[in-house]
């Protein structure tokens, strides 16, 4: 079997000093789809802020696209989070800006200098999100689906192998839900390894795929029926 794309050994997950999750064992290979699911406050955010770096691995063992996540320095997370997508419930896309201007920001961030690279790689991640002809909209003149669809698209810009999703339709309506989904499925199918830390039940019946599930201080996989 190859390397994990991200692992975790005995981990346990904190919050400032208190403990969240133990003993935490996860091994996910390169092109999964993965849910954590788990009730309001059971750790799922926690256990994906450890795996961006937002949270340090203070016991166990962790690695993530070649990263070591107990040895991670303040300095190395930018770095990590460049072949890291990762997507949030609240959309995080800069107000004051239109579409295209919230990407050029990212890949202006990231190092990226050749103009025509830049609009070429833009018009590349809104298509795949089927939002091409929105590039000059600003955020608030769109729907919170539409808004997610170009967080999606903000997270394709570096080509990640990995994409970290923290209940991302969690602020959108079912069918909203249904259409964000959808475009997760089409990156999934292109190759990309997806972790959707979730608890929409009515979504991961409708796309089954390996479910992991927080409570009690503990991480551990469930059958689709005992969901
Ligand atoms: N910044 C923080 N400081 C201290 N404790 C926190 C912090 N954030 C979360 N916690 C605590 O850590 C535990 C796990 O919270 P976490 O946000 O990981 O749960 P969750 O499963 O993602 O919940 P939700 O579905 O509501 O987002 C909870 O007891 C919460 O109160």
């Amino acid at each position: 079997m190859q390397n994990p794309i991200l692992f975790l050994k005995n981990a346990s997950i904190f919050q400032r000093d208190n403990l969240v999750l133990s003993d935490v064992d996860l091994d996910i290979q390169n092109g999964e789809f993965i849910y954590i699911i788990g009730k309001t406050g059971s750790g799922k955010s926690s256990l994906m802020k450890t795996l961006y770096g937002d949270l340090e691995l203070k016991k166990g063992e962790g690695g993530i696209v070649d990263f070591d996540l107990k040895k991670l320095k303040e300095k190395e997370i930018p770095f990590l989070r460049r072949k890291l997508g990762i997507v949030f419930q609240d959309f995080k896309l800069l107000n004051d800006r239109n579409v295209e201007d919230n990407l050029l920001f990212v890949l202006k961030a990231t190092g990226w200098k050749d103009k025509e690279a830049m609009k070429a790689k833009i018009n590349e991640v809104l298509e795949k999100v089927g939002m091409h002809t929105k590039g000059f909209k600003m955020p608030f003149e769109l729907s919170g689906g539409e808004q997610q669809r170009i967080a999606i698209a903000r997270a394709l810009l570096n080509d990640p192998e990995l994409i970290l999703a923290d209940e991302p339709t969690g602020n959108l309506d079912p069918r909203t839900s249904v259409e964000v989904m959808n475009v997760l499925e089409e990156i999934h199918k292109s190759g990309k390894t997806i972790v959707m830390a979730t608890h929409d039940y009515a979504l991961i019946l409708k796309y089954p795929h390996r479910t992991l599930k927080c409570e009690g201080e503990e991480l551990f996989e469930v059958v689709q029926q005992k969901v």
